[in-house]
């Protein structure tokens, strides 16, 4: 694994923040995901938390990191190897750059240095990561808080899977608390800075 340091932003009196990993699409969504995207990055940004995202500059995920960038926020983003140049051809802001040899390992690099987990809309990328989390969380592996952020109905596809699982009796319900779907930005960030229950299996 390979880091590559931004220079340190200067930040007089910001509070020490929480990390906060978003997962989002690396193609450009609708008008109402890029504000949402926006808006987080905003709100990671004026709170004092750092970004933890998967490193591109394009689509949602370079929305969310120059919004982020613009208002403050520190930033980590981890990318594989293979990755690092395709989605760098638009160019993302200034950060800390964790450069992992597979997908797994960006998944749990992405884990482990971040206290929440926040997602907007994407597409197999982002749905993996939202996946990989959930799996983590209902194991028991960790009780970190994950919100899924509708700006345009984007989750309520999973859901309907997830229940029609438990419908037909291939799973157990989900426990409550597992994850929370947010309507906002706003009640995106407060579900992602609240503790999170721990989960029994
Ligand atoms: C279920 C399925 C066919 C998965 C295969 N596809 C993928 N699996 C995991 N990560 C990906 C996949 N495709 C893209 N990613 C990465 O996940 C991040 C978000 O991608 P996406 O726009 O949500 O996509 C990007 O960094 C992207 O490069």
């Amino acid at each position: 694994m390979t880091t590559m340091t931004a220079p340190t932003r200067s930040s007089p009196g910001r509070p020490s923040g929480t990390s906060i990993a978003v997962f989002c699409g690396a193609r450009p969504g609708t008008p109402e995901a890029v504000a949402a995207a926006r808006e987080i990055g905003e709100l990671i940004g004026t709170g004092g938390h750092r970004l933890v995202y998967g490193g591109g500059g394009c689509g949602l995920m370079g929305e969310l990191a120059w919004s982020a960038w613009e208002n403050g926020a520190e930033i980590l983003g981890v990318t594989p190897r293979f990755l690092h140049e395709r989605e760098r051809h638009v160019a993302a802001p200034p950060q800390t750059v964790r450069i992992t040899d597979t997908m797994a390992e960006r998944k749990r690099v992405m884990l482990d240095e971040s206290a929440a987990f926040i997602a907007l809309a994407g597409g197999y990328g982002t749905l993996d990561e939202v996946l990989d989390v959930i799996g983590l969380t209902y194991l028991a592996v960790h009780h970190k808080p994950l919100v899924l952020l509708q700006a345009d109905g984007e989750w309520d596809g999973l859901v309907e899977v997830l229940e029609s699982l438990v419908g037909s009796g291939y799973a157990d319900p989900l426990p409550t608390g597992l994850f929370t779907v947010a309507g906002t930005p706003e009640h995106a960030m407060k579900y992602a800075l609240e503790p999170c229950p721990a989960v029994t299996p």
